[in-house]
């Protein structure tokens, strides 16, 4: 359960954003829909603590993240919350499986390569895994960023923009890939965008 109140951040005296709070359930999705620069991407940074706000609180099931240290919330963050970039961020010089791996290092739990095979499997990557990164297709490497973001299974899952960059076809598929795979393990999946194509997706949305 994800829950935020009154959210505010500032860049600048004269760039302040203050958010509508949100309430995301477990296994429930919610869409956060905006134009360009109105503070979609600083809004999915709040919720993983990777800004911190000027005000208000950022919750996951009791814990506030806001009341955290920057050690305690960076290891909250590795164990309970999932993301996904706009653009996917390896670490090129490893393999697939590996940098799935990572994610286990980073939450400091042992490395679980039948998970790993097991989303890989999921998703329809099974065959890439000994790949480096750079030699998937970036629908594939799409796939491969979702599925670490589920390695650990998370509490909450942030996309940001997943599906910009793709076509009508393979934009079904991610959120179709995002929804079950996100109550499959019982998290809550908050999808930041301004792609309209989303729209009817998601029963749950706010507009920024
Ligand atoms: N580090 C920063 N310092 C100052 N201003 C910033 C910084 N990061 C973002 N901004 C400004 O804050 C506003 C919101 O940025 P943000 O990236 O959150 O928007 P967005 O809705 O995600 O945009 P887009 O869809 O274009 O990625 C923009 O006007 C941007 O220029």
């Amino acid at each position: 359960m994800l829950t935020t109140r009154q959210l505010t951040f500032s860049y600048s005296p004269a760039k302040r954003f203050a958010f509508p709070d949100l309430n995301c359930a477990d296994r429930e999705a919610l869409l956060i829909l905006g134009r360009s620069g109105t503070g979609k991407t600083t809004f999915l940074h709040l919720l993983a603590l990777l800004l911190k706000p000027e005000t208000g609180s950022v919750t996951i099931n009791t814990t506030d993240l806001t009341k955290l240290s920057p050690a305690e919330t960076a290891a909250f963050r590795a164990q309970h919350v999932g993301i996904i970039y706009q653009k996917p961020h390896f670490v090129s010089s490893l393999s697939v499986i590996d940098n799935l791996l990572l994610a286990n290092y980073l939450a400091q739990k042992p490395q679980d390569k039948s998970r790993a095979r097991q989303l890989a499997e999921q998703l329809g990557f099974a065959e890439h895994l000994s790949k480096k990164t750079s030699q998937l297709s970036l629908g594939e490497q799409q796939r491969v960023s979702i599925a670490r973001a589920m390695m650990n299974q998370p509490n909450m899952i942030l996309a940001d923009e997943p599906t910009s960059s793709l076509d009508d076809v393979n934009t079904e598929k991610v959120i179709a890939l995002l929804r079950q795979q996100s109550e499959q393990i019982g998290a809550s999946l908050v999808v930041v965008t301004h792609d309209q194509r989303l729209k009817d997706a998601f029963a749950n949305r706010v507009e920024l």
